[in-house]
Order: structure tokens, then sequence, then C-alpha cells
């Protein structure tokens, strides 16, 4: 098994965000998880990906237990994530908001910075190279040493998945990756997740475009109420009379 969920639950008070969730992720495949708004999707990544603590249940990856790993440990294991509104510095440029994203792997201390030593050069170096090769495969080369502040939603949904990119990670885990932009811009990006999966790169994503869904998806998960309620295939997904009920025939955007 590449990454699972065992029995997952977050409660926060008495509120159960996510509730008993047992979901592996299929490594080499675009891995979805949709649900009607306030399911638990977010909450199912933050417990995932180290931001919170699971109140019960375990997260495996590739054998071992990480559910109690902070964020940082679980990033260098090479999970990496993004998060629904880009927290990017919007006074740095393109380049120098990438090239923070492979400081992960870098070992230099205090004093390697302080004295500028050959470590740390050579560290530095490396986080540039890192952070070019990924503008490059996100397709934003030519935009790195633009400001952040003046480009577009769609380009800086693309620098998220640049700054996951760089931390070298086996899984991204991207939330809602697609927000906020027109059809075309859409249906680029989930080329560029597609692309991911070509270099080897598993994708987990939330997702509410559910036609973009479909199609780009090879497996679907369904939350509704922190609840698992369906799994499989989109045709599966499609044709699933809970799944008909509780969201496609409800909330479910385009
Ligand atoms: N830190 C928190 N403290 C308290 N309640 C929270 C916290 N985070 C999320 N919740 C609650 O948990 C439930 C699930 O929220 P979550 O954001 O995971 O849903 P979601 O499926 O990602 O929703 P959306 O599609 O709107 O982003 C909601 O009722 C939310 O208000």
């Amino acid at each position: 098994m590449f990454l699972e969920a065992k029995n997952l639950s977050k409660h926060f008070g008495g509120l159960h965000a996510v509730k008993e969730v047992d979901f592996s992720v299929e490594k080499g495949k675009i891995n979805a998880i949709i649900g009607p708004n306030g399911a638990g999707k977010s909450t199912f990544f933050n417990v995932i990906t180290g931001l919170h603590r699971p109140s019960s249940g375990q997260v495996i990856f590739k054998g071992d237990d990480i559910s109690k790993l902070p964020p940082n440990k679980i990033a260098l294991l090479g999970i990496a994530r993004t998060f629904q509104t880009t927290n990017l510095f919007e006074q740095a440029t393109v380049f120098e908001n990438v090239v923070v994203g492979h400081r992960l792997r870098t070992k230099s201390n205090l004093f390697d910075a302080i004295f500028r030593t050959k470590r740390t050069k050579q560290e530095e170096e490396k986080c540039k190279e890192k952070a070019l090769e990924v503008l490059h495969f996100v397709g934003l080369a030519h935009a790195a040493e633009r400001m952040v502040g003046s480009i577009s939603q769609e380009e800086k949904k693309r620098i998220a998945f640049a700054l996951a990119l760089a931390t070298d990670p086996e899984i991204v885990f991207l939330d809602e990756p697609t927000a906020g932009v027109n059809p075309d811009e859409t249906e680029e990006l989930a080329q560029l997740m597609q692309k991911m999966v070509q270099k080897g790169i598993t994708v987990c994503l939330i997702e509410h475009k559910m036609q973009m869904i479909m199609k780009l998806a090879d497996k679907i998960m369904v939350l509704n109420y922190g609840e698992k309620i369906a799994e499989g295939t989109p045709d599966e997904i499609n044709n699933n009379e809970e799944v008909i009920k509780a969201y496609l025939g409800g909330s479910a955007s385009a």
C-alpha cells in the first residue's frame, strides 16, 4: 500500500469533521476527493499532511504510521500539499517564491548561513536549479523575474504547483487547484496534473468542478458530513444513488 487512511477521524469539539474514513491513495494515479461544502475534504487533507493530529485512526505511508508526525517531517518523506488560497509573497518575484521550496531538503545550519560556508553556497545553487527546473515544468520559466502581485490567478496556481514540486515529492495533495480560474485555464491546469503523473508523481486533489474531475480522475472518494459515502471510478460515482442524492443532484457546480 502506498498511502492509506485507516479509520481516520477528526473532531473539533462535538463536530465530527472527518468520521472513520478508510481511503487508499493509488500510486501513480489521479485520486480525487469530492463532496459538498463543509464535507470534511480540507480537514482530511490537513490530517494526512500533518497540519492536524487525527482524533483517532492512522495515516500509513509506505508501511509506516505517520499520523503523529509534524508537517515538516511529513513533507520530508515526500508528501507535499498546496492550499485553497495560496499564500504567496506578492512583493517578491515568482522565482523568489519558488526557491524556498527546496530548502526543505538542505542541511545548512545557522553557522553555515552566517559564514557562507561551501555547503551553504552549494545548497543555495541546488535550490536555484530546482526552482528553475520546476518553473520550467509548470510553464512559468519566462515569468521567473516578474512580481507575483502582477501575474494572473492561473499563474499563481502554477506557482503553487511549482512550490510543491520543488520539495521533490512522491505525492502532491492539491486543495482546489483550479478554483477561481476560467474553463480554458482549468483545462490547462488539468493537463499539468496529468504531466505530473507522467513524471511519476501521485496526485490527490480536492475539487468542486465536477465535469473536470469526472474526466481527469482515476479514482474518486466522496465525503458527506465527514463520512465516506462512496469510492470508485468516475463512472461508478456518477451512477451511485447515494452520491446523486447527497451531492450531484444538489449543490454541484459544473
Ligand atoms: N479548525 C477548525 N476548527 C473548528 N471547526 C473546523 C475547523 N476546520 C474545519 N472545521 C469544520 O469542519 C467541517 C469540515 O470543514 P472542511 O473545511 O474540512 O470542509 P470542506 O469539505 O473542505 O469544505 P469546502 O468545500 O467548503 O472547503 C466544517 O463544518 C468546518 O466548519
